[in-house]
């Protein structure tokens, strides 16, 4: 796929705003990284558009990976979470179609972004198709994943495809995608959450498509996180690319979250974890929206149970609805209809069961094993862009610290600020400890993640009869049936979205995933928590939270001049990161190449943006 030593060398420099400083220093000249969309050459249409979006100032990353892609370098772009990386790949590949597109009648797609899962598709399909709108430009979009009529997606020849590499590939070995049209047509090809690809399974998928990639194809990929996967990834797909990555681990590796995330831990044991998040959530110690991770669907109906009876309503996304429920109640949460959300999150507990079953040769088809019913293209944790969560909770810790930073990532996006709470068991300290030492804590350093000051031990206690009395009547039975009849319901919803949202796009409203599952309402004395129970303190600290509430409502990213440039840029996620450009190859191949820039990364070749 390499087509290093070709035509012109790839700048040494890339063209960068300048900075005074190397690496990760944070330094350099503030006011030079400042340009504007139009500076970086990006098409009026597309300014516009963005500006009635709200979207007034490129990010780092875009201020960077724009002008590379528009001048047709392949990139690979590794920013933390929330810093704009679906604008930083879209408005130029968006921009480039604009000359292209009716100069020859393609048949296959122009552009193809190839996702994760199915939600990512479809956020991104989105995006896509409100740009179009609002740039008034004829291009066509379609998003493909699988369960979907191919042949009626791609009837038409859209420009733009997005999917995911399962489906594309079982469209190009059924025919419906000519594997010589789509060499003939593709000019851009995006990996986005690329850190996933692999690990989702397609590394077979993705295999099949590059033999239709054609060389002069532009290859973008984009990532939080650096991992194997996606340096495989890069060697396969990518030609002698442009690096744009954050600050190096052993620099500033707590930048790998966005410093506007306040992270915070509670020690508590395994049986009192819906106690602790009780307290958390009925004495309002921390901000509404929420989104609650847990590691099993069981356990996400179990808390849901659990609250409804205190009269917290809430909705569980997971791996078993109907794609169309699922999506729809990511909207609805986005939309602010509801204020809790349980998201299971069991991807890398599935990945590891697998490994383990493979590994011990347990290939057993038992159809009671079989989890064939939950959707392998699903996935709420990367990339999902969930609008303004203010508190990301892991009710159950991650099994790995990348796993921790991808779901907290769902708060702190863009400009916003937010805060993570972990409730840890002493079976997860294991888990704690290696997050603290990535986040660089040792004696010298202060930790990022600190044990949660709001939470008294006589607040949790006060709540501790009720709880327990509550966890008691939550059964296994209980839980089994309510998850069923989720089910039931959200299969039926599904058809009646389906029919409904192809008629009203717009209407939300239409069916609510908090439904209470319970038979009976929540009894009064647990709905409100009278005063007598609470101490001074915790009152004191849940008035404190709902005044951040108000005042940060009124502190919203228009206002963002307020703060002084320099501690904005400090706090703020979407600011530091890298750039490293394509070493130039010297006969010793690309791929060597693309190994040293790797190794190199702190070297001159490096310019911090911030
Ligand atoms: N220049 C910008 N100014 C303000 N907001 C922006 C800008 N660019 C993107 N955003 C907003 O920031 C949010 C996060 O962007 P995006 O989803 O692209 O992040 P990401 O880097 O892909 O995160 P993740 O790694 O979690 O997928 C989105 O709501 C997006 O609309």
């Amino acid at each position: 796929m390499g087509k290093s030593g070709e035509k012109e060398a790839p700048p040494t420099e890339p063209p960068v705003p300048r900075d005074g400083g190397g690496a990760g220093d944070g330094g350099g000249d503030e006011a030079e990284d400042e340009r504007s969309f139009e500076e970086i050459g990006l098409d009026p249409r597309l300014v516009r558009a963005l500006s009635k979006k709200g979207v007034e100032k490129p990010t780092p990353i875009q201020q960077v990976a724009i002008p590379l892609i528009l001048e047709g370098k392949d990139v690979v772009a590794r920013a933390k979470t929330g810093s704009g990386k679906t604008f930083a790949y879209l408005l130029p590949l968006l921009q480039k179609l604009f000359s292209s597109s009716g100069s020859k009648s393609k048949v296959a797609p122009s552009a193809i972004v190839l996702v994760p899962t199915r939600e990512l598709s479809q956020q991104v399909r989105t995006e896509v198709l409100s740009l179009i709108e609002l740039c008034r430009v004829q291009l066509k979009a379609v998003e493909l994943t699988g369960g979907a009529d191919m042949r009626a997606a791609l009837a038409g020849s859209p420009d733009i495809l997005v999917s995911t590499p399962g489906c594309i590939r079982k469209c190009l070995s059924s025919g419906v995608l000519q594997p010589a049209s789509l060499s003939d047509s593709l000019e851009i090809l995006v990996l986005d959450e690329a850190d996933l690809l692999l690990s989702y399974g397609y590394e077979e998928d993705l295999r099949a498509l590059k033999a239709h990639i054609p060389r002069r194809c532009q290859c973008l990929l984009m990532s939080a996180t650096s991992s194997a996967d996606v340096e495989k990834l890069k060697k396969q797909i990518l030609h002698n690319p442009f690096i744009l990555t954050l600050p190096e681990v052993g620099d500033v590796k707590d930048d790998i979250i966005p410093k506007n995330v306040q992270q915070f831990w509670i020690s508590c044991a395994e049986h009192d974890k819906l106690l602790h998040i009780l307290a958390l959530l009925k004495l309002e110690l921390v901000q509404k929206k929420v989104l609650i991770f847990m590691n099993t669907i069981d356990m996400g109906f179990r808390l849901k149970l659990f609250l409804e009876k205190f009269g917290i309503r809430s909705a569980v996304l997971n791996a078993e609805l109907p794609q169309n429920s699922r999506l729809h109640m990511l909207e609805e949460f986005n939309a602010g209809l509801f204020d809790y959300l349980i998201a299971t999150d069991d991807s890398e507990i599935k990945e590891k069961a697998k490994a383990n079953d493979e590994n011990q040769g347990q290939r057993k088809k038992s159809r009671k094993h079989a989890k064939a019913k939950l959707d392998s293209e699903f996935g709420v944790v990367r990339g999902i862009d969930f609008k303004n969560v203010h508190t990301v909770i892991n009710f159950e810790m991650p099994p790995s610290v990348a796993g921790y930073i991808h779901r907290i990532g769902r708060t702190g996006r863009a400009y916003n600020t937010g805060s993570a709470v972990s409730l840890v068991s002493p079976k997860e300290m294991d888990i704690l400890e290696e997050i603290k030492s990535f986040l660089g804590e040792d004696e010298n350093k202060e930790s990022n993640l600190v044990p949660f000051p709001l939470l008294t031990k006589n607040a949790v206690e006060s709540l501790r009869y009720r709880a327990e009395d509550v966890a008691k009547s939550v059964t296994k039975v209980a839980i089994r049936e309510s998850r069923a009849q989720d089910l039931r319901n959200e299969i039926l919803n599904s058809e009646k979205l389906k029919a409904h949202f192809e008629a009203n796009p717009r209407d939300l409203d239409l069916l609510k995933h908090d439904k209470v599952l319970s038979k009976k309402p929540p009894a009064s004395h647990l709905r409100d928590v009278p005063d007598y129970l609470l101490d001074p303190k915790t009152q004191e600290a849940s008035k404190m939270v709902k005044l951040a509430r108000a005042a940060m409502g009124k502190c919203n990213p228009a206002n963002k001049q307020v703060t002084k440039r320099k501690s904005r840029k400090s706090r703020d996620p979407l600011k530091t990161f890298t750039v490293e450009a394509p070493k130039r190859a010297q006969g010793g191949g690309n791929k060597a190449n693309q190994r040293d820039g790797d190794h190199n990364r702190k070297s001159k070749k490096r310019k911090s943006v911030d």
